[in-house]
């Protein structure tokens, strides 16, 4: 496969706690790659580091063969690389419409087609079409997650990285998250995503990323990786 990000040896220091302490990874080109770990094993660290909201302490993101470690967040995203939160970061006094519109208006230029140039064309591929004159801060929960996808794909990324998407979503909101996402490949925006939920990553991804203590402890095969020992051991009696 054609590894469009490379990660080497990062490392995240805060103060006395290592968030990251030299993590290797690649995500490939039309992959939808997953990244799981037990509650501060350091995955949001990782996105955080990869687009610009922290500095590594050391280690290197590569970006198309392009050294992109400790670029900004606007500068990662103008590359190309978008990123879901767990918290939703829309303006929440505007409505849905128009913080679909401003999203749109800070586009990257690129050169690729894409399927969606237009705040309706982004509406109705999330599903929002009816929601686009209500303010986002009344939203549901589900619908603002899927808001939050809408605002990322706004930029016109060619790698989108979702932390938790499917955090308090219910099975039938999880189903049309996992249909939106399964889509991303098809129109060249390959993904990681983070979450906690294995039916979810299993219904996702075909590679599987574990995390414990900052470090990568298993990358393979999804089913491989829930069927290795070292795996089992860190989630015994947890969410496996
Ligand atoms: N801004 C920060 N300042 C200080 N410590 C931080 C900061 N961000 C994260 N940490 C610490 O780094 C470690 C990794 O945290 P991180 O949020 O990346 O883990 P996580 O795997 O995403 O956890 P969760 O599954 O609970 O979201 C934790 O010990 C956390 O307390």
């Amino acid at each position: 496969m054609n590894a469009i990000l490379e990660i080497r040896g990062l490392r995240k220091q805060f103060g006395g706690v290592t968030a990251l302490s030299g993590v290797d990874l690649s995500i490939d080109e039309g992959e939808i790659l997953g990244v799981v770990g037990p509650n501060g094993s350091g995955k949001t660290t990782l996105f955080n580091v990869v687009t610009g909201v922290y500095k590594p302490t050391a280690g290197a993101v590569t970006w198309h063969g392009r050294d992109i470690t400790g670029l900004v967040a606007h500068e990662v995203s103008g590359a190309g690389i978008a990123h879901t939160f767990q918290q939703a970061m829309a303006f929440p006094g505007l409505p849905v419409f128009e913080n679909v519109q401003i999203a749109c208006e800070h586009a990257r230029k690129s050169a690729r087609p894409y399927p969606w140039t237009t705040p309706d064309a982004l509406l109705d591929f999330v599903g929002l079409s009816e929601l686009a004159h209500e303010r986002a801060g009344i939203l549901p929960f589900g619908s603002l997650r899927l808001l939050g996808i809408a605002l990322a794909l706004a930029t016109r990324p060619s790698l989108i990285l979702l932390d938790e998407p499917a955090a308090g979503l219910n099975d039938r909101e999880t189903q049309t998250l996992v249909g939106l996402v399964k889509q991303f490949p098809q129109h060249g925006i390959s993904v990681c995503v983070i979450d906690h939920d294995m039916k979810l990553m299993q219904m996702l991804c075909r590679r599987l990323v574990v995390l414990d203590f900052g470090s990568k402890i298993a990358d393979g095969l999804i089913h491989d990786v829930l069927n290795d020992p070292k795996v089992l051991e860190v989630y015994l009696g947890g969410v496996l």
